[in-house]
Order: structure tokens, then C-alpha cells, then sequence
């Protein structure tokens, strides 16, 4: 990074570890949650470590889940027909911060506006694509990308 440009989020969060360390985490907290736990039973054995890379690219980490084979639309696809709801949505943010706190993720009010910003916009992207008439968008679609937003950067002091 030259001196002065602005880390990208992934950076600041501290790179692909520090979203495999939380979503570790957070997975395995999700079985043992009453409302999430039921919604996740079949969960892949490599499900953390999928969604820890398509974070960290969405966060301008480099091409983590799509170098692997991932893409936007084969993770919407992961979503659909599920009928997730509001109350699950909710409780997944939820403990996806208490988590990011647990992780030992930067805790600044930018870096933190930004990952709230995201989850939010994220977790209701999976909602609408979970429910009745879905349908994933087409291969070829990008990824999303996720920056700063109005604070520009991380904290400064
Ligand atoms: C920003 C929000 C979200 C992201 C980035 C995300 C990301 C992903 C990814 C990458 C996969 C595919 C994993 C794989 O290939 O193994 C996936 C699958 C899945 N997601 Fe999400 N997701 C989000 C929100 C949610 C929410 C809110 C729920 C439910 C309340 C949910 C439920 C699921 C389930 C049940 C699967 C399939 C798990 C399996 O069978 O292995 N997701 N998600």
C-alpha cells in the first residue's frame, strides 16, 4: 500500500484471516441459535470459509471467491427458495456483529458503518432472493463491491 492511500475495508479488517476468524466463529455459533440454527442444518462443511471469501471480495480483498470458482449469481442461487424472514434476517445481523466484536474486527465508527451498511444491504439482497418467483441473476453478473462510503476512510484520530 503506498503511504498515504486509504486501505480498502478488507485491509483495515486485516485481510482474508480476519473474515475466516469471524465467520468461524459465527458459524459456529449459528447451529445453537433457536431461530438460525433450524435455516442452516444442511449446512456445507466449507460454508464459513465460502462466505468469509465472498466478504472479503466484496470488501476489495481480491478475487477470494471468484478466483475459486464462485460468483455473485451462484451465491444468490444458495438463497433461493429458502424463504428466509425479517425475524431471521434480523437475528443474523445481530449476531454477526457480536461476532465481529468477538473476532476482534476494528471497531472504529467508520469501519464499522461501512460493515453495518453492508450486512444490511446484504442480508435483505439474500431475503428477496429467498422467496417465491426468485430468481438468480445472470452468470456473467458482477460481484458487488463495497467501499467506505461518506466517511471515506477509516478513523483517524
Ligand atoms: C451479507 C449477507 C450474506 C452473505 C454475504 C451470504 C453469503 C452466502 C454464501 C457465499 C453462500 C454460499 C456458501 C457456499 O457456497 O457454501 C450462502 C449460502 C447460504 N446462506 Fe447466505 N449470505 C448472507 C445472508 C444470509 C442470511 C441473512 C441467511 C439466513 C437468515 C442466509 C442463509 C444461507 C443459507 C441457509 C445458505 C446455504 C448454506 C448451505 O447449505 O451450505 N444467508 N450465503
Amino acid at each position: 500500500m503506498a503511504e498515504h492511500a486509504t486501505p480498502t475495508l478488507a485491509q483495515w479488517a486485516g485481510g482474508p484471516e480476519a473474515f475466516r476468524r469471524l465467520t468461524k466463529l459465527f458459524y459456529e455459533k449459528v447451529p445453537l441459535d433457536p431461530l438460525l440454527g433450524p435455516v442452516f442444518a444442511g449446512m456445507d462443511r466449507h460454508h464459513s470459509e465460502h462466505v468469509a471469501a465472498f466478504i472479503t471480495e466484496v470488501f476489495g480483498g481480491g478475487p477470494n471467491y471468484t478466483g475459486v470458482g464462485g460468483s455473485h449469481a451462484g451465491m444468490i442461487a444458495r438463497h433461493l427458495g429458502r424463504h428466509l424472514t425479517q425475524t431471521q434476517r434480523k437475528r443474523w445481523i445481530d449476531l454477526f456483529l457480536e461476532t465481529a466484536d468477538e473476532a476482534g474486527l476494528p471497531d472504529d465508527p467508520e469501519f464499522r458503518a461501512a460493515l453495518v451498511g453492508y450486512l444490511e444491504w446484504g442480508t435483505r439482497i439474500a431475503v428477496l432472493n429467498s422467496q417465491d418467483g426468485a430468481s438468480a441473476p445472470p452468470p456473467g453478473a458482477p460481484m458487488p463491491v463495497w467501499g467506505w462510503g461518506p466517511p471515506g476512510g477509516p478513523y483517524q484520530g
